[in-house]
C-alpha cells in the first residue's frame, strides 16, 4: 500500500461547537467507509469573528470561503459544510461529493417557562421579545402572530447556539427561534419548547443537511465519500436551492423552502416544494407549492432543478421580486 492511501484524511471543520459536531459524525462515516484514519483540522472563518449582523455582511458564504481555500491549497482532503451556509452557485474546482440523509429540518422554539407561540404571544399586555437575526424567521414569525391577531418583537441576535440560548436563559428575551438541527447535533434539543411546523415556518433551503465538499481534482476522494450520500436529501435540496437562485437570494433573504420526499414503500416517486418569501414585517408573505417527479437517478437532477426555476417564476409572479432586497435591521 502507497504512502498516499495510508496517510490521514484531512477534514476541514470550523471551530464552533457545531461545526466539531458535525464534522465529528462525517469523520466517523469515512473512518468506517474508507478504513482510513481521519484528523480534524480547524480552519477559522470570517463568519466566526466577526461581530457584524449576517444580514449586513451578506451571509452568502462567511462560513464557507476559508474551509474552501483551505480545500483548493491543498491543505485540507475534505470539508463538511452545514448546506443552508452554502452558496447555491457551485465552483467547478470544487466537487459537492456528498449530501447526507437530512435530520429535522424545522426551526425550533426556545421560549421562556415552557411556553409556545401561542402562549407567548397570548399576554395583550406584553409583547413578547423573540430573538432572531434571520429576515426569512422575523418575516414568518411576524406573519403568524398576524394570523393570530396579534403582536411580536423580533430582536436582532447572533452568535453561536450557546451564547444565543444565553438570552432566554438569563431572561433577556422571551424566546429564541434555532434550527432544530443544530439543536440536535450540540445535544440540547430537549430545551425547544415547540418544534415549528412547516404549515407555518418553512426553514431555510438546505436547513438540516450537510454538504461534504472536496477540490475537483480530488476525483478518487469524491467518487468514496459519494458512499454517504443521500438521494433523497440530494434532491429535495437542490429543488430547494434551485428556487433560492432563481430568486436571485442568498443565504441571508427573506426565503423559506422544503421539499419533502413523498415515499410508497418501494420508491419515492413524488416531490413536494414549498416556498415562501416575505416582507420582515410580516405584513405580505409569498408562499406557494408545487409538485414533481423524485429524479430515477442521483446523477440527473433535471427535475429538482425545474421544479425549483419554476416555483421561483410563479412566486415573482405574485410579487416576491419586491420582497427581496430586505434586509434585517
Ligand atoms: N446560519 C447559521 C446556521 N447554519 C446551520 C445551522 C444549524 C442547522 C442546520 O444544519 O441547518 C445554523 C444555526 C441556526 O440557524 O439555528
Amino acid at each position: 500500500m502507497t504512502d498516499s492511501t495510508m496517510r490521514a484524511l484531512r477534514l476541514g471543520t470550523r471551530r464552533s461547537k457545531l461545526a466539531m459536531a458535525q464534522s465529528g459524525h462525517v469523520a466517523e462515516a469515512v473512518r468506517e467507509l474508507t478504513g482510513r484514519p481521519v484528523e480534524l483540522v480547524e480552519i477559522t472563518t470570517y463568519g466566526d469573528t466577526s461581530r457584524e449582523h449576517l444580514a449586513q455582511i451578506g451571509g452568502t458564504g462567511v462560513f464557507v470561503s476559508a474551509l474552501r481555500d483551505a480545500l483548493l491549497a491543498g491543505e485540507i482532503d475534505f470539508a463538511v459544510h452545514s448546506l443552508k451556509d452554502l452558496p447555491t452557485a457551485q465552483p467547478g474546482n470544487l466537487t459537492l461529493a456528498a449530501v447526507p440523509v437530512r435530520v429535522d429540518p424545522r426551526d425550533a422554539l426556545i421560549a421562556r417557562d415552557g411556553l409556545t407561540f401561542e402562549e407567548l404571544t397570548a399576554d395583550e399586555g406584553r409583547v413578547a421579545r423573540i430573538g432572531t437575526g434571520s429576515p426569512r424567521r422575523m418575516a414568518q414569525l411576524n406573519a403568524w402572530a398576524r394570523s393570530l391577531g396579534r403582536r411580536v418583537e423580533t430582536v436582532p441576535i447572533r452568535g453561536n447556539i450557546d451564547s444565543r440560548l444565553g438570552f432566554v436563559e438569563k431572561g433577556e428575551l422571551d424566546g429564541i427561534v434555532l434550527a432544530a438541527a443544530g439543536l440536535t447535533r450540540i445535544g440540547r434539543i430537549d430545551e425547544a419548547t415547540q418544534l415549528l411546523s412547516p404549515d407555518v415556518v418553512l426553514p431555510a433551503p438546505g436547513q438540516g443537511a450537510l454538504a461534504v465538499e472536496c477540490a475537483a481534482v480530488n476525483a478518487d476522494l469524491a467518487a468514496q465519500l459519494a458512499e454517504l450520500d443521500d438521494p433523497f436529501t440530494r434532491a429535495a435540496v437542490t429543488a430547494e436551492r434551485s428556487l433560492l437562485a432563481a430568486l436571485e437570494a442568498g443565504c441571508s433573504a427573506p426565503v423559506g423552502a422544503l421539499a419533502d420526499l413523498r415515499a410508497d414503500e418501494q420508491a419515492a416517486t413524488e416531490m413536494r416544494l414549498r416556498g415562501v418569501v416575505g416582507s420582515t414585517d410580516g405584513s405580505v408573505l409569498v408562499q406557494l407549492s408545487t409538485t414533481g417527479h423524485v429524479p430515477a437517478s442521483p446523477d440527473d437532477m433535471t427535475a429538482p432543478l425545474n421544479m425549483g426555476r419554476e416555483l421561483a417564476a410563479e412566486m415573482l409572479a405574485k410579487g416576491a421580486a419586491g420582497l427581496m432586497g430586505e434586509r434585517a435591521l
